[in-house]
């Protein structure tokens, strides 16, 4: 096996109150399949939704897809209903809309670990996530990605948070900057995940490609995404060259032989390999193996 690490380069929002969209969600072969009860679903239809994806949790096989809802959020009537439904049902991740601080995702915690308890969870088994969607989530990035040890990640919203900044989204994502690195920062300081917001003009092939360019370069784990046509576009952003994976082979072969002569200090062609060499190796061949490019033990898969 290459590495342990889950990829979560594409976490694709499904609306919670569509039957057809919820159904066929794991053909589409996103990593993190994301049911949305929040700002898809309208008012009246917030108690079915909540029943169509529990249902669908139950009766449906998403394969190796990582299953997370985007609950309603803190300040609404819903989301207590919807943390027991979901921990009922089994969901992977939680996710924490419009989250402002580390007391937010401290009673989102307390509540999953009581739903945990009542349906006769394992407690701590399910995990937790976070959108920050405001001036107020980014200044308090640190905290909330610091807040549990449950969480996998935090998330930037950019639809909310550049409506909360009194601005609006540019094709070159400037208003953006500021956001996306205090986010990743947050999260690498954490050790959790970083993932990038939603590219909402589904017919600007070109734009969504410029956007997960510029937030691969910066070191986002991955995007949420609304479509599955945006699926295969990020792929290819994080796809490696076949230089990369022919570098990162020869640092594992190189690896495997010092450690197999009982050395810790390894070089390749007299230059030495370092821990974050190493792990970004690791990375590489996940990312390879993910776009089958290399098997499981890490060889080239022949066209
Ligand atoms: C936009 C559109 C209506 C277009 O539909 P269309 O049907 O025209 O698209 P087509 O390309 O023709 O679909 C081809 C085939 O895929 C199927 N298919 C399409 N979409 C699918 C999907 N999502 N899941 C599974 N299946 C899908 C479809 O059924 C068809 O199947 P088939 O007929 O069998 O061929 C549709 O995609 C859609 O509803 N998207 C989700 C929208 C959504 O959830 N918004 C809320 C989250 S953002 C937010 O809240 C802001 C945020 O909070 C975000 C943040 O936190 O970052 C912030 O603040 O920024
Ligand atoms: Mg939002």
């Amino acid at each position: 096996m290459v590495t342990s690490e889950r990829l979560r380069r594409t976490m694709m929002f499904v609306p919670g109150n569509n039957p057809g969209l919820i159904k066929d969600a794991g053909i589409f072969g996103a990593d993190s399949i994301m049911f949305d009860l929040e700002d898809a679903v309208s008012l009246p239809e917030k108690d079915a939704a909540r029943y169509l994806v529990y249902e669908a949790l139950s009766r449906f096989d998403y394969g190796d897809a990582e299953r997370v809802v985007r609950i309603n959020g803190l300040d609404t009537p819903f989301y207590q209903n919807d943390i027991k439904a979901m921990v009922k049902a089994g969901i992977d991740v939680i996710r924490l809309p419009k989250t402002e601080s580390a007391e937010m995702v401290q009673e989102l915690e307390n509540l999953v670990a009581a739903a945990e308890q009542e349906f006769g969870k394992e407690v701590g088994s399910t995990n937790l996530m976070a959108a920050i969607e405001s001036a107020k989530g980014v200044v308090n990035a640190n905290e909330i990605a610091a807040a549990s040890n449950r969480m996998i990640g935090i998330a930037l919203s950019a639809e909310d948070y550049t409506t909360d900044m009194k601005t609006h989204r540019y094709p070159d994502g400037q208003e953006l900057l500021y956001a996306r690195n205090v986010i990743l920062h947050a999260a690498r300081a954490a050790g959790i995940a970083a993932f990038d917001t939603v590219f909402t003009n589904l017919d600007d092939e070109e734009g969504f490609i410029r956007e997960t360019k510029l937030i691969h370069q910066l070191g986002f784990d991955g995007k949420s995404v609304i479509n599955p046509r945006q699926i295969p576009l990020v792929n290819q952003v994080y796809q490696p060259s076949q230089k990369e994976i022919a570098n990162a082979q020869n640092v594992i072969m190189a690896i495997k032989a010092a450690r197999q002569k009982g050395s810790g200090v390894i070089a390749i062609n007299g230059q030495m390999v370092d821990r974050p060499v190493a792990l970004r190796a690791k990375r590489v061949m996940a990312l390879a193996q993910a776009n089958h490019l290399v098997d499981q033990e890490g060889n080239n898969i022949e066209e």
